[in-house]
């Protein structure tokens, strides 16, 4: 482990990182914040967790000129949640230099961020789109900045923002430092990326598999209409702090949250179409805790960094095994452990062999927990707070109370009704989930020879745009997001994104 110290930040940024509770840099850290400092171009891959946020915000913040007030750096994201987090940790980063920084992003009103954009923020961390409706409204100009960095790279090449991208890229200075973050970089990915940087260096830190090995994997062969109750069963048997449950589309997001909650769990949804205002105000009941299943489409399988998260579900596989790295990577976050399930199909079976072989590791094969198993697991739960409270030592009050009730009726039979009472016994309330069809069976596309599969393990092509959604045989209504992006050459899709 390598001190902040040794790296060639400045010592106001030095006191932000100790008021972070940063005490030792990540590999990613130690390896590109000195080559960034130097001004080089460089497209850092490192697995999900392990801190490029700070890899490239620290060296971003250090160059900044405090005594300018021009747009001195921009951070693009492809998502409007994690446009807001990387913005928030820039902050934190910049605390010491007291830099400014703004996050724009769409669905929020725009007269407040061109309002917001006269107080001269020097780092901008936004969205591709609303970044340039802002520089084509002359809001945000860009010909001061020295530094354009794309978190999660490959994704926003991959979904459609290529043209965004490109149109911001020309108006900012050709001597700019491009930086390029993602946990994943398939190959015909960085081949683009390389076109408009400058001889880039490549980093990656070395690891023997692309996911964090702190995760523990599982995959549970399940029919479609068995699905939620095996879900259930696994809520209850796992008992996660924090859970995430990803699912293929936006119908099958609404419709799962809507069915957890008859059942007794405390689930929202968040996906693409709901309004800016309900994604934030989900997202930060999930982070408070007050509700503890969010179900989500791919929107929130990159970047988002929520403490708690012990477990993610993929309650759909997902389309890309790059897909599945991102998700699953929402948990064992920065040195935590974590548990992912995925659920397989008899049909989609040959989808996980694609997604291991991309990452270089097995998933374990588990069994679809019993009805008895679920009881079981909700009664040890109990058990566990029962447990914690007496330990908690608070119980003077009650222990009168207590004793009148031991002289009526044997320990035994007391404690059992208490548990009783405690314990969630598995609920069967029908629920409503529309069947999803399943992925098409067709043959992973090989990367033509030389072994390299960083670029392969792609499923499918998928002919389908953002904004302009087709429906194909299996997803005639609800809506797909994320997933697979790529046309039939193998190169990203060139569609405008919203
Ligand atoms: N040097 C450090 N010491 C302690 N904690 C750190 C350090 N660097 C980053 N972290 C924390 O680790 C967590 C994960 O960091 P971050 O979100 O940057 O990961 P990431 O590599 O970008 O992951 P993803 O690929 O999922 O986007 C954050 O909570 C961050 O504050
Ligand atoms: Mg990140």
């Amino acid at each position: 482990m390598t001190k902040f110290e040794d790296l060639g930040i400045s010592s106001a940024t030095m006191k932000s990182l100790k008021k972070m509770g940063f005490e030792e840099a990540t590999p990613v850290q130690t390896e590109t914040i000195p080559l960034s400092l130097q001004n080089k171009d460089l497209i850092g891959q490192a697995q999900t967790g392990t801190g490029k946020t700070a890899a490239f915000g620290i060296p971003l913040i250090d160059k900044i000129d405090n005594e300018s007030n021009v747009i001195q750096g921009i951070v693009i994201a492809p998502t409007r949640e994690l446009a807001v987090q990387v913005s928030e940790e820039l902050y934190k980063i910049g605390y010491g230099k007291r830099a400014r920084v703004l996050a724009i992003y769409g669905g929020q009103d725009i007269n407040r961020q061109i309002r917001a954009l006269k107080n001269n923020p020097q780092i901008i961390v936004g969205t591709p789109g609303r970044i340039l409706d802002h520089i084509n409204r002359k809001t945000i100009k860009l010909e001061n900045i020295h530094t354009v960095v794309l978190d999660e790279a490959d994704e926003m090449l991959n979904m459609g923002f290529i043209e965004d991208i490109e149109s911001i890229l020309a108006k900012t200075p050709t001597e700019r430092q491009t930086l390029l973050f993602s946990a994943t970089m398939p190959a015909p990915i960085q081949r683009m990326a390389e076109k408009f940087m400058k001889d880039p260096q490549i980093v990656r830190v070395k690891t023997k598999e692309m996911t964090v090995p702190l995760i523990e994997q599982y995959y549970v062969e399940v029919q479609e209409k068995s699905k939620f109750d095996v879900l259930t069963r696994l809520l209850d048997i796992q008992t996660p702090e924090l859970a995430i449950v990803f699912g293929r589309t936006k119908r099958r997001v609404d419709e799962l949250a809507e069915a957890l909650n008859l059942r007794g769990y405390m689930a929202e949804g968040i996906h693409g179409d709901l309004s800016q205002a309900k994604r934030l105000s989900v997202l930060r009941k999930f982070k408070e805790g007050s509700i503890d299943v969010l179900v989500a489409t791919d929107v929130a399988a990159r970047g988002l960094d929520i403490s708690g998260v012990t477990h993610v579900y993929n309650f759909d596989i997902p389309q890309d095994p790059e897909s599945y790295v991102h998700r699953i990577g929402r948990t064992g976050r920065a040195g935590k452990e974590g548990v992912a399930m995925t659920f397989i199909t008899p049909r989609e079976k040959s989808y996980l062999g694609v997604v291991e072989r991309t990452t270089k590791r097995k998933m374990e094969k588990m069994k679809p927990p019993t009805l008895d198993e679920a009881l079981e697991g909700q009664q040890k739960a109990v058990l566990e707070k029962i447990l914690q409270s007496i330990d908690s030592n608070n119980l003077q009050f009650y222990k009168q109370a207590a004793e009148e009730l031991l002289e009526q009726q044997d320990a035994t039979t007391v404690v059992a009704a208490v548990l009783k009472m405690l314990t969630k016994e598995p609920d069967t309330t029908p629920v409503k989930l529309t069947e999803e069809k399943p992925l098409p069976n067709k043959r992973e596309r090989r990367s033509g020879g030389g072994g390299d599969r960083r670029g392969g393990g792609k499923f499918d092509s998928r002919d389908r745009k953002r904004g302009s959604y087709k429906p194909r045989q299996g997803q005639s209504r609800g809506g797909s997001e994320g997933g697979k992006r790529y046309n039939n050459s193998g190169k990203p899709r060139t569609n405008s994104a919203k």
